[in-house]
């Protein structure tokens, strides 16, 4: 793999109440590209996007060993703090949660806690933001009523803005399209592979044609271990492994 690696995981291993749910995990991913992670249900999909912001943190009985290096530096490591990680990464959930405020109070949030008071600078910043994820057009002349009323696929390309006005490096997307309607998953995925010039992309997704509009890369995981890794067309098309054939031709499920 040519691309330089913005997280690289070295022997990741993830206990959940004495369950061994990610088994050595290793893998590179590259700077400034998509990269999704697919696999049946219940394989340890989350459990590994949510890995790579310590979001498994606080599960009772969680044991995690190995590391997960952002920017060479260990999220893990005994002086690394949670928030400066967090910072550096934006969440897409499955489903939209839009803070109970206005729109514009939802993008102006994150930066205000950071310290930015200045009015104008605000503005600018929340045109930016919302301009960024095509929502600006949309809601300029209700930028102070209630985030919502928008519609779902509106709430969620809000929720991206929010993310993106807090700088992060990396954006973490969990089934980010699954609640929404054909044409704004479309809006989301052509969003985020305009974003990926700026940002480095992780996916959970288990639509495979969603996996090889957007993606990069391929990560193929089975049952807590990772079975393949590679560029999309490879790793869809052209699978080196026989559990990935099966799982790509819909054998497994
Ligand atoms: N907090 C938890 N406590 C106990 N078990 C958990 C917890 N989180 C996940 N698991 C278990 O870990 C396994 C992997 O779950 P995970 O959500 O990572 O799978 P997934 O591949 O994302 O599944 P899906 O596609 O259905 O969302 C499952 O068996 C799940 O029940």
């Amino acid at each position: 793999m040519t691309q330089t690696p913005h997280i690289s995981v070295k022997d990741l291993n993830v206990h959940i109440s004495g369950n061994h749910l990610l088994k050595n995990i290793n893998i590179n991913i590259p700077d400034k590209s998509v990269t999704s992670i697919i696999g049946p249900s219940g394989c340890g999909k989350t459990t590994l996007l949510k890995s790579l912001n310590r979001l498994l943190d606080d599960i009772p009985e969680v044991n995690i060993s190995g590391s997960v290096l952002v920017d060479g530096e260990d999220i893990y490591g005994p002086k690394t703090e949670v928030t400066h990680i967090r910072k550096k990464m934006g969440l897409l959930a499955q489903r939209p949660f839009p803070l109970p405020m206005s729109i514009y109070d939802n993008i102006a949030y994150g930066p205000r806690i950071h310290g930015l008071k200045n009015k104008k600078e605000l503005n600018v910043l929340v045109e930016h933001y919302l301009q960024a994820v095509g929502l600006w057009e949309e809601v300029k002349h209700r930028l102070h009523t209630s985030a919502s009323a928008l519609s779902i696929g509106q709430q969620q390309r809000l929720c991206l803005a929010r993310g993106l006005a807090v700088e992060p490096e990396i954006i973490l997307g969990d089934e980010s399209t699954s609640a929404l309607d054909p044409i704004s998953t479309k809006t989301i995925e052509d969003l985020l592979i305009k974003l990926k010039e700026n940002y480095t992309i992780v996916l959970v997704t288990h639509i495979l044609r969603q996996a090889r509009r957007v993606s990069d890369f391929i990560v193929f995981v089975y049952m807590g271990e990772i079975i393949e890794f590679g560029p999309t067309e490879e790793v869809l098309l052209n699978p080196k492994e026989a559990l990935t054939k099966d799982y790509v031709k819909g054998f497994i499920s």
